[in-house]
């Protein structure tokens, strides 16, 4: 949930009292409080804690509250996530995506898988313990690497068919048990697109938080100048390409909103800001030579 304070919109943030107070009325069970979780703390080092008082929720005292009723409460709106980041500043972007996979994990390990009990949350919510036999669970992280290949004056992109219309980016794939990073690029440009990947350099990493929550390991890609014969793989893939350096850069100055208000759909539209996958591509613009480099 959103709460539009213009020009922006907020994450909505309370103090312990106000969450307190807001609870009593929702008609929740103020001991809720004891099910949020750590997320962060301010440049004051406040403490920030997050709280699912979620519509379905199983442990929802108030289970009958509705969606309207509790925007007019809280004076937001509720929305898809992908979107609500479009909407936030980085740090926001941040907090709400570690909120809601911490938030998520807690709620998809209820029980312990070897004996069957309730497992119990510590108090910042860093981990759970089974009180049968003390077997300790941690959030758990998928290590997932994407490729921005290049053979010098033109970048690979591809879609999947699930990508808004026209969206290309970087080449995405989950690190398989036992895999190098390196070996994990190497795997997934060669099975996606047929290439075999010739120097690789790192660039910046990002917490994930779809499907379930991913490490994004950011890397830029060369493939031998002669070696850019292009098999995709449809199972993977829609669509695969080679951009030039001009087609990638006017895509990155394009106001993507101004477009879609305009009904228009242009050629190539690129990941949101917020996706490492928008970061590696303007790093490659910038200075396609030596990407991870400053311009
Ligand atoms: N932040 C960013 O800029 C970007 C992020 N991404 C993210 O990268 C992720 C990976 O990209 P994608 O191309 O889909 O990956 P892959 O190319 O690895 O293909 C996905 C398939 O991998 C299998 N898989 C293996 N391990 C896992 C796991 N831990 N969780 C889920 N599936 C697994 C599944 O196959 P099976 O169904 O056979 O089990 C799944 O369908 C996506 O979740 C996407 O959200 C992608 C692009 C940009
Ligand atoms: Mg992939």
């Amino acid at each position: 949930m959103l709460q539009k304070s213009e020009p922006q919109y907020l994450v909505p943030k309370y103090s312990l009292l106000e969450l307190e107070r807001l609870l009593g009325k929702l008609g929740q069970n103020t001991q809720r409080i004891e099910d949020s979780v750590l997320i962060g703390c301010s440049e004051q080092h406040d403490a920030w804690f997050a709280l699912d008082i979620g519509l379905n929720h199983s442990s929802s005292i108030n289970a009958s509250l509705q969606k309207p009723e509790m925007e007019t409460e809280l004076r937001g709106s509720f929305m898809d996530l992908r979107k609500a980041f479009l909407q936030l500043n980085a740090k926001d972007v941040s907090l709400l995506s570690t909120a809601q996979a911490l938030l998520r994990w807690h709620d998809a390990h209820q029980f312990c898988s070897r004996s069957g009990q309730p497992t119990k949350k510590n108090v910042a919510g860093s981990k759970r313990i089974c009180p049968a036999n003390n077997i300790i669970y941690y959030p758990q992280m998928a290590p997932v690497v994407i490729t921005l290949v290049s053979d010098g004056p033109r970048c690979l992109l591809a879609r999947q068919s699930s990508f808004p219309k026209g969206v290309y980016s970087a080449l995405a794939g989950f690190c398989d048990i036992g895999e190098s990073l390196e070996e994990t690029v190497r795997r997934e440009v060669a099975e996606e697109v047929g290439l075999e990947v010739e120097r690789l350099q790192y660039s910046a990493s990002q917490h994930w938080p779809f499907p379930n929550s991913s490490l994004m390991i950011a890397c830029h890609a060369t493939v031998k100048p002669g070696q850019t014969k292009i098999h995709v793989n449809l199972q993977e893939l829609e669509a695969a390409a080679w951009f030039s350096h001009e087609e990638v850069a006017t895509a990155l100055r394009r106001n993507d909103s101004y477009t879609l208000q305009q009904n228009i759909t242009p050629p190539l539209r690129l990941p949101p800001k917020f996706a490492i996958a928008h970061q590696l591509i303007k790093e490659w613009v910038e200075n396609p030579a030596c990407p991870s480099l400053p311009a």
